[in-house]
């Protein structure tokens, strides 16, 4: 199984359930996404959306290298490109508060993935780190987009993008990607992060994010994140590309 989607008590959680590949996105997580999406977007019963990894080594660790590195050049790799983009836009403007629980490391398109969400609540175990630019590729799911959308400060997230290094919990809310730092359990990280949200009426969590992606629409961003993924797609083709990926895959066991 690739995923797991459970609704209860107001709250929906996504888990990506490949802890054996560090919970890698392959294309059955995607279509996983997808079905998910399909059923918190209009579910007025759902308060809060969560997004998390099985196990307790990672939240996500980017695209399956295995499954994806057999797309060579810019026309193949977009459309997987471009689909993750357009689910991250649609996580991203879900219509009540979405929070990407950390559990471990996340890299490359997991920081995207957590990205898209309104709150990142981070395992103090944690590592995380956009590390796209060591692969020769930029993001390609629209995270840039989404960092330069919600993150402010401009040379801050230029260098959290350009030096793609991982970095630990601390540093994390430091640079104030991470919203809040929890020990113990996910499941006790989540369930402090949420007592203090519910002590306002969902509706009003609904209403201020109507307003934010009122601004997201009116940015354009779901034409923004789409031309991230084209942008990736070009660097995709080069060789440069390939060999990095061959260099881990080859140090598989
Ligand atoms: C493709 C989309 C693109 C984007 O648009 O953003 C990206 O996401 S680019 C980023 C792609 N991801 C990576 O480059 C990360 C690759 N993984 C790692 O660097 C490391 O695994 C880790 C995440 C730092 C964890 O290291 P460690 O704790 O030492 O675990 P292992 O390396 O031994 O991993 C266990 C197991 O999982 C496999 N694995 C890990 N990540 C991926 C991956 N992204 N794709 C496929 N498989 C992955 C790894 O190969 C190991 O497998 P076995 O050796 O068979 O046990």
């Amino acid at each position: 199984m690739s995923h797991i989607i459970e609704i209860k008590n107001g709250i929906a959680i996504f888990t990506i359930d490949r802890p054996e590949r560090m919970n890698a996105v392959n294309d059955a997580v995607m279509d996983g996404l997808a079905e998910f999406l399909d059923q918190v977007e209009d579910n007025l019963d759902v308060a809060y959306t969560v997004i998390t990894g099985a196990g307790n080594r990672a939240f996500c660790a980017g695209g399956d290298l295995s499954e994806f590195h057999s797309m060579r050049t810019a026309d193949e790799a977009l459309p997987m490109l471009s689909k993750m983009s357009g689910l991250l836009y649609r996580l991203a403007t879900l219509p009540m508060p979405t929070i990407a629980l950390v559990n471990g490391i996340a890299v490359g398109g997991g920081c995207e993935i957590a990205t898209a969400c309104d709150y990142r609540v981070i395992s103090d175990q944690a590592n995380a780190g956009f590390i796209q630019a060591t692969l020769a590729i930029t993001t390609g799911w629209g995270g840039a987009t989404l960092l330069f959308e919600k993150h402010g400060k401009h040379d801050r997230v230029f260098r959290f993008l350009s030096e793609a290094e991982v970095h630990t919990a601390e540093k994390l809310l430091e640079v104030e990607w991470a919203t809040e730092i929890y020990d113990g359990t996910a499941e006790q990280g989540l369930e402090r992060f949420l007592s203090k949200m519910s002590r306002i009426h969902p509706s009003v969590h609904r209403a201020y994010k109507t307003i934010a992606i009122r601004k997201w629409t009116a940015d354009f961003m779901r034409d923004r994140m789409l031309e991230e993924s084209r942008q990736c797609a070009r660097l995709w083709e080069q060789e440069a590309h390939h060999e990095v990926v061959e260099r881990f895959l080859s140090k598989r066991s």
